[in-house]
C-alpha cells in the first residue's frame, strides 16, 4: 500500500467513485462530490445596509453580521473519500480551472493541504472536504457525481533542527488550535 483512496465508512453503500485521473498524464485525481450540493452566492448579502454601516461608520447591525457570516462562511463539498500515503507525502488538493468560469467557485484558501496523518483520525476518518466560495451572483447548484476538484500527490521536505511536533492530528479545519 503505497498511496491511494478509499470510501470513508458512512458513505460505504452511496456508489461513490473513487478519485481518478482523465487522461494518461493528467497529474490531479479528480474528485467528485458525495452529495447534491448548493453553494450560495455570497452576494446575498444584505448589501444597502452594509454599505449604509460603512458610509456612516456605524457598527453592521448584529443581525447582519449573523447573516454575512453565514453567507461568507466557505463552504465545505463533502467528497465521502480519505486518502493514505507515505509519511513524507502531501495530498494538494486544487480547483479545476473550469470551476470558477462555469459555476464561480473558488478555494479561498488557494489550495488545500491534506496531511497524511489526516487519514482515519478519530473524528471525521479523515474525510477530505473541498472548501469553496461561490463569488458568482447566483447559487451554485452541484450534483452528486460531479467533479469537483483535483488532488496531486507530492512529496514534502522538513527543515533541519526543527522543533518537533507535539500533537496528534484528531481532526481538520483548524484542529490544532489557532
Ligand atoms: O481543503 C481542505 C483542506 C484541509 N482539509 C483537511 C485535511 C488536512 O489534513 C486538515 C487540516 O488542514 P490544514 O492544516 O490546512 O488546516 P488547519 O486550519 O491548520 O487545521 P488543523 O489545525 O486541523 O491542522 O484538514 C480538507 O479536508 N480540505
Ligand atoms: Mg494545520
Amino acid at each position: 500500500m503505497t498511496r491511494g483512496f478509499e470510501v470513508v465508512s458512512s458513505y460505504a453503500d452511496k456508489g461513490l467513485h473513487l478519485p481518478y485521473r482523465t487522461t494518461k498524464r493528467a497529474a490531479g485525481y479528480d474528485f467528485e462530490s458525495a452529495v447534491d450540493f448548493t453553494v450560495p452566492s455570497i452576494w446575498k448579502l444584505d448589501f444597502l445596509r452594509i454599505l449604509w454601516a460603512i458610509r456612516h461608520q456605524e457598527n453592521v447591525p448584529e443581525e447582519t453580521q449573523a447573516k454575512a457570516k453565514k453567507i461568507l462562511k466557505p463552504f465545505l463539498i463533502p467528497t465521502g473519500i480519505k486518502a493514505y500515503m507515505g509519511d513524507d507525502e502531501v495530498l494538494i488538493l486544487a480547483n479545476r480551472s473550469s470551476n470558477p468560469l462555469k459555476r464561480s467557485l473558488v478555494i479561498p484558501n488557494g489550495i488545500g493541504v491534506i496531511d497524511a496523518d489526516y487519514y482515519n483520525n478519530d473524528s471525521n476518518e479523515g474525510e477530505i472536504f473541498m472548501q469553496v466560495l461561490n463569488f458568482g451572483l447566483t447559487d451554485a447548484k452541484i450534483a452528486k457525481g460531479d467533479r469537483i476538484g483535483q488532488g496531486i500527490f507530492m512529496p514534502y521536505l522538513t527543515a533541519d533542527n526543527e522543533r518537533k511536533p507535539q500533537q496528534k492530528r484528531q481532526g481538520g479545519f483548524g484542529s490544532s488550535g489557532k
